[in-house]
């Protein structure tokens, strides 16, 4: 008698446990399936086919198979990678509000005071808001950015200088291009009124090896992030790395700001003036003043030097040696580029930034450089804050969300002879094409509220030292090297194998940079 009670007993148990996890799994009907993707393993998911580099090429590969939306787990993470106009411009026009929060890995969190940036601070955070007004209309307005044009300009004609006295012989161009960027960024920075050079040059070769060290960690996958319960064992120890760097970088902004305290306090006791046009002083005066409506604390000052000087000095230095890389390869195209600055420049002065709207071949080839090297193929990730649909599939919230740029700008569909070289298009059929987003055919420095914030500036450097660069020499591949316009993945691609051009002096242009 027991047994057949015991037995229905089950059963019920049994039909309600169905139940409930065929409703929870069945697809309810007015929510949309999740995207097509690959099966993975368990626990680890796709993450063992990811392969250690070029993630980019993994995705584009992927997009072939699965179509233009995807979904994959890396460990029990949910990605969906995005590889079409249409669909990322849903993801960062239609919906931008939605996408616009991020996913930071716990080394960011180390790197930048504890989410005190921009670039991974939470997109419904006031103090996000607060800090990229901060930047955009304080720091890097038209006005500020003309303010410390004296400054970059100095560190453009060192740089030119600098290269003369290895005139003839191989130079590692993507080398040369990151000290000119350093050091132009540093110098406005902090460069108006830095006591001693040779203390500052010791300074800025600091920042430039901590800088190295952070793009290596960034770039490298992190179990932490993979699983987040294991995060507090840090079993690569990544982040107690990036603790020392931050370590590092907080006791030289710590040294640059009270020298700069004295400075002001020493001057403004002397003859009143607290004035000065760089970037330091800027921020410093907005944390003093009140009736601003800003109240920016000392975490959120370092932690915005720290995006200016991470996310604005590599990814100008790296578009430098690509846009030559290519130039190198195309001589027809180097040729038009020099024609033109010969023009415009002429032999009786140097490349200053007002030659820069009338170099329009030069901004071609820029343009054209950033379509087939984006430095961020898969830009800075997105997170969507709530439940959203692309392209007919859902979106939970949380998920991480790649938008595969290189793929979409590399798209046969959208551009005739995609892997062509052809500065030509962005005069031509491409010709209103720009650096701000509005059309996702191209967009190299992101779209929407969370695009980059220094496009205007990272364009004016990038664009002044290359057309000094090319007056002032003509660059010849050094005997022996390749030039191969292989990417290497990480968080900006830079080339696998470094440019190794050899300089030769164009005198009389050479001489106006000598001064
Ligand atoms: C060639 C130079 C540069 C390139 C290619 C570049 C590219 C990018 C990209 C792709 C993003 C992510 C956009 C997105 O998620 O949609 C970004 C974000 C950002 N960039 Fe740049 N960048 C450059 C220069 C600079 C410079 C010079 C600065 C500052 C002085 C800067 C500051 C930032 C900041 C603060 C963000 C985060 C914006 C946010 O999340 O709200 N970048 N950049």
């Amino acid at each position: 008698m027991l047994f057949p009670v015991a037995l229905s007993f089950l059963v019920a148990i049994l039909g309600i446990s169905l139940w409930h996890v065929w409703t929870i799994r069945k697809p309810k009907k007015d929510i949309a399936p999740l995207p097509p993707g690959p099966h993975g393993l368990p626990i680890v998911g796709y993450l063992p086919y990811l392969g250690t580099d070029n993630l980019h090429l993994v995705f584009t590969d992927l997009a072939a198979a699965y179509g233009p939306i995807y979904k994959l787990w890396l460990g029990n993470k949910l990605c969906v990678v995005i590889s079409s106009a249409p669909l990322a411009k849903e993801v960062v026009r239609d919906n931008d509000i939605t996408f616009s929060e991020r996913d930071p890995p716990v080394c960011a969190k180390i790197i930048t005071f504890g989410l005190n940036d921009i670039v991974f601070d939470s997109y419904s955070s006031p103090d996000w808001r607060m800090k990229r007004k901060v930047l955009v209309r304080e720091m890097l307005s038209h006005s500020s950015i003309k303010a410390c044009y004296v400054l970059r300009r100095e560190q453009v004609l060192k740089g030119v200088q600098n290269v003369a006295q290895s005139a003839g012989k191989p130079i590692d161009f993507g080398e040369t291009a990151f000290l000119t960027s350093i050091n132009a960024m540093m110098s406005m920075l902090w460069g108006g009124n830095q006591e001693g050079e040779q203390k500052g040059a010791d300074v800025w070769g600091q920042f430039r090896d901590l800088i190295t060290e952070i793009m290596v960690i960034l770039g490298k996958p992190n179990v932490s992030d993979i699983f987040p319960v294991l995060a507090r064992f840090d079993i690569q120890g990544l982040e107690k790395e990036m603790t020392k760097i931050v370590n590092s970088f907080d006791k030289l902004f710590n040294s640059m700001i009270e020298e700069r305290e004295n400075f002001s306090n020493k001057l403004s006791k002397e003859d009143g003036n607290t004035e000065a046009k760089d970037f330091l002083q800027l921020l410093l005066d907005l944390k003093q003043k009140n009736d601003s409506g800003i109240s920016i604390t000392m975490n959120q000052v370092k932690a915005l030097l720290m995006d200016i000087v991470v996310g604005g000095t590599d990814t100008t230095s790296t578009m430098m040696e690509w846009t030559m890389a290519e130039l190198i390869a195309n001589p027809e195209a180097m040729k038009k580029v020099k024609q033109e600055i010969d023009d415009v420049v002429g032999s009786d002065a140097a490349v200053d930034e007002t030659h820069l709207p009338k170099l329009r071949y030069l901004d071609a080839a820029v343009k054209e450089t950033f379509r087939l090297h984006p430095p961020m193929p898969l830009l800075v990730p997105r997170c969507p804050c709530d439940l959203s649909n692309v392209g007919g599939y859902s979106v939970p919230k949380g998920t991480r969300v790649f938008l595969n740029i290189w793929c979409i700008q590399r798209d046969p569909q959208l551009w005739e002879n995609p892997l062509e070289f052809k500065p030509e298009r962005f005069l031509t059929d491409h010709e209103k094409l720009d650096y701000l987003g509005n059309d996702s055919r191209y967009m190299p420095f992101g779209s929407g509220r969370r695009m980059c914030a220094g496009v205007s500036l990272g364009e004016k450097m990038l664009y002044s030292s290359l057309a000094a660069m090319i007056h002032a020499y003509d660059w010849n591949l050094a005997d022996g090297e390749e030039n191969d316009l292989i990417g290497l993945f990480g968080i900006i691609m830079k080339k696998k194998k470094p440019l190794i051009l050899v300089p030769t002096p164009r005198p009389s242009n050479l001489q106006h940079y000598m001064k």
